[in-house]
């Protein structure tokens, strides 16, 4: 890692660590809801954040390894963008069901508190194209599960996943398998 993503990934934890709230009992009893809504509102937060997450699509001489980044509505679009930008590929939206307007594939999933549908237009990523995917949170998995079957449905590949957090009491991380897993913090 190059002393700047180390430099990066060194403030984004920091800023993790100080302004990430913990809200309990949201959406719903027993949930400890991790709000990185301060965390978005910090411009130096918010830049050390993008760059740390954009570290995962590229090689150790910082060249771009991915055709294309996603990101899962609707924190995962606020990441994924400039990460997107940061990295020169393209950026791809996996919605909530009914929000795509043209073909889409679809799949149903549970996350830490109910279940819900993503789909992907049918000619989003070209076949054969490397992807990354990001989002802010990494808890039971399910949503990096579906969304991971939405993109080899499309006939490309997952090369890499980043996230802000990963949530190491419940088992998100089983749903990648051997593809790298970049969280920048663990809880
Ligand atoms: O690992 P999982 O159990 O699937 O949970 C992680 C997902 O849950 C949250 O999204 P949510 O579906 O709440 O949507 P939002 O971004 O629209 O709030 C979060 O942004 C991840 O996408
Ligand atoms: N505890 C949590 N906090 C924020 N987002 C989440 N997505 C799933 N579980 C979550």
């Amino acid at each position: 890692m190059s002393p700047s993503a180390a430099g990066a990934l060194e403030r984004a934890r920091e800023a993790m660590a100080r302004l990430v709230v913990d809200v309990p009992d949201f959406p719903s009893p027993g949930v400890v809801f991790k709000d990185v809504t301060p965390l978005l509102a910090d411009h130096e937060a918010l830049t050390a954040g993008v760059a740390a997450l954009a570290e995962a699509g590229r090689d150790d001489d910082g060249a771009t390894t991915v055709d294309a980044v996603v990101g899962m509505e609707a924190r995962g679009f606020l990441l994924a963008a400039p990460v997107a930008l940061a990295l020169g590929a393209s950026l791809v939206p996996v919605r909530k069901a009914g929000k795509l307007p043209r073909a889409t594939h679809a799949v149903s999933y549970s996350l830490e508190y109910g279940e819900a549908t993503l789909e992907i237009h049918t000619d989003a990523l070209a076949p054969g194209s490397r992807v990354l995917l990001v989002d802010d949170v990494l808890a039971t998995g399910g949503t990096l599960r579906a969304t991971r079957e939405l993109v080899e449905a499309c006939g490309a590949e997952v090369a890499a996943v980043a996230m802000l957090m990963e949530l190491t009491f419940l088992p998100g991380r089983e749903a990648l398998g051997e593809v790298p897993l970049t969280c920048l913090t663990s809880v």
